[in-house]
């Protein structure tokens, strides 16, 4: 279930992620590339606008030296003044004097024809009257924007008004703000370019970019289809495109990593440890010639986020071989404090019976543990058995020494899984222990005709013959019970009496046992033995 959370969790993430990189890198580069044209044309306008100014200032200057003349209109002396500024201006391409509102004479010379002088499009604010597309009558060439001011007319090419250098693609409209265009460049829509100058708010055109600049009475509006913005999109995709893809791969690569360890069993131990998720469970220990109950193991057990219970067989080794024991021996004596300290505080007698790994007993770690643990509780050392199996003592040296250590301090030591290992008569001699606890595999085998049936009674006599006490674990039924009471053999703890139970379970059964059965007969070891 938990595997399965994680898998699906991390393709989700896997999925999200990798929508987020590619997607924020195709954002970005359509961000900057349209920033980026929208700024190129912005440039452009800003041109446009700087040109049409600047040559709408060389008309109004000259038009405004004309109306200083003091020469008789229309002698040789005022044409050949009118000619000159022509020629020296760039933005003038003929001059004509009018009187009475027609025509009289141009910087060509005296003119015979009537011409009217034409109605203003625009006025600028000093004065000037503009007017678009004017025919000239003289040259007959294409139409002319005229410029008046008093007497004087000035006409000029319109597209002196625009012309600077675009790039390919880009077109340029020259217009008063008032929407009449002077002047254009690389056949914009003038429909269009007119419907953005009069516009207050940017208008939605899906097929092409502008940008305007407004400045003096005029209006430059540089246009751009949008393809170019395409071709620039795709120039800036295949810059910020990899970099997503490069990005999602990365974040996937992690993902991958990290719910590969989430995966592995040890990190997830690791996990489980930092977040408390191991629980003890106490399995009554029961005195059998009263039946009374004097003690309790403390089982390990894994509690998973279903609610499942994991049994120690499954994890325990791993938490040897990596090392991680010693927390977990930590982890349970602290549980065994705050779980059974105000029972064990008010019933001397009674006492828990923790397993100590082969790492504990050879490091010696596990007494300092329990005794940080125990300090200021009440608790005495006495009521904590250490259960050692016999890989614990294949150092027997060290062992030695820590089992010397534990009893000075006055913990009992027990042998556990008696039997199932390779220890001897001999090493046990050795050895300062308290006692034994024949595995279950041997108490199964009692009134069988199994071939192993008699070792439990050479178990009992050996333990018996070392002034051992001797515990029989996984005791299942009553005529097992009464074989091993039978044998002398003291304590007992098996399903018969009652499994590991959560301890609130444990204490009432504690409870309703003390009920029953009052205390008067000592533990293995009683009280004053600290
Ligand atoms: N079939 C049957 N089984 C019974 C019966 N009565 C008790 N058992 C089971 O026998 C095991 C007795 O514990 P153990 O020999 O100390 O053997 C323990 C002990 O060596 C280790 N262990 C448990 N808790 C810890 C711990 O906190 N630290 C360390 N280092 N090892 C632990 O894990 C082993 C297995 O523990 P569990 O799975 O809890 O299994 C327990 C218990 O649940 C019965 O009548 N019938």
């Amino acid at each position: 279930m938990k595997r399965f959370r994680v898998i699906f969790v991390s393709i989700v993430l896997g999925v999200v992620v990798a929508t987020l990189s590619v997607g924020s890198m195709f954002y970005l580069s359509r961000y900057r590339a349209s920033n980026e044209e929208q700024a190129r044309l912005s440039l452009f306008a800003q041109r446009g606008l700087m040109r049409a100014q600047g040559t709408f200032n060389d008309i109004r200057s000259v038009l405004f030296t004309l109306n200083s003349l003091s020469v008789s209109p229309c002698t040789s002396e005022h044409i050949a003044v009118m000619r000159r500024l022509t020629s020296n201006t760039r933005s003038v391409d003929e001059i004509g004097y009018f009187e009475q509102g027609f025509l009289k004479c141009t910087s060509w010379g005296p003119t015979g024809e009537r011409i009217k002088q034409t109605p203003a499009d625009f006025v600028s604010e000093d004065g000037v009257k503009v007017t678009t597309r004017v025919l000239p009558l003289i040259t007959k060439g294409n139409p002319l924007l005229a410029s008046q001011y008093n007497a004087y007319n000035v006409l000029t090419v319109p597209e002196r008004f625009s012309d600077v250098i675009v790039e390919e693609g880009i077109q340029l409209v020259i217009a008063s703000d008032t929407g009449k265009i002077f002047s254009a460049q690389n056949a914009p829509d003038l429909h269009l370019a007119q419907k953005i100058i009069s516009a207050s708010h940017l208008i939605t055109d899906s097929s092409v970019l502008y940008a305007v600049e407004r400045s003096g009475g005029f209006v430059a509006v540089a246009i751009e289809p949008k393809r170019y913005l395409f071709q620039k999109l795709h120039e800036e995709d295949t810059l910020f495109l990899p970099i997503g893809i490069l990005m999602a791969a990365l974040v996937i690569g992690l993902m991958l990593f990290r719910m590969r360890n989430r995966l592995s069993p040890l990190d997830e131990l690791i996990a489980a440890i930092k977040r408390h998720q191991l629980v003890v469970h106490y399995q009554p220990i029961i005195e059998l010639a009263s039946g009374r109950c004097i003690g309790a193991e403390a089982l390990l057990r894994w509690q998973q986020p279903d609610g499942e219970l994991l049994r120690p067989g499954l994890f325990i080794p791993l938490a040897e071989e990596s090392d991680l024991i010693g927390d977990i021996t930590g982890q349970v004596i602290d549980m065994v404090v705050r779980d059974l300290q105000s029972l064990l505080v008010k019933d001397h007698s009674f006492y828990v019976a923790i397993n100590v790994s082969a790492d504990d007993v050879k490091t010696g770690r596990g007494l300092d543990t329990i005794q940080r643990a125990l300090a200021d509780t009440g608790i005495g050392n006495h009521q904590i058995l250490l259960e050692a199996t016999e890989r614990g003592f294949v150092d027997a040296t060290s062992a030695r020494l820590t089992l010397r250590r534990a009893k000075e301090l006055g913990h009992m030591v027990a042998i556990d899984d008696f039997g199932t290992g390779y220890s001897s008569l001999s090493s046990l001699q050795r050895l300062p222990l308290d006692a034994v606890k024949i595995d279950r595999i041997f108490i199964n085998t009692i009134g069988t005709n199994a071939p192993t049936s008699s070792v439990v009674s050479h178990i009992i006599t050996m333990a018996k013959t070392l002034q051992l006490s001797i515990f029989a674990e996984g005791v299942e039924t009553q005529s097992q019970a009464d074989y091993l009471r039978q044998l002398k053999v003291e304590y007992g703890q098996g399903w018969l009496f009652s499994m590991a139970i959560p301890v609130g379970e444990f204490i009432s059964y504690y409870l309703k046992n003390r009920e029953l059965y009052p205390l008067e007969s000592a533990s293995p070891r009683d009280e004053n033995s600290d």
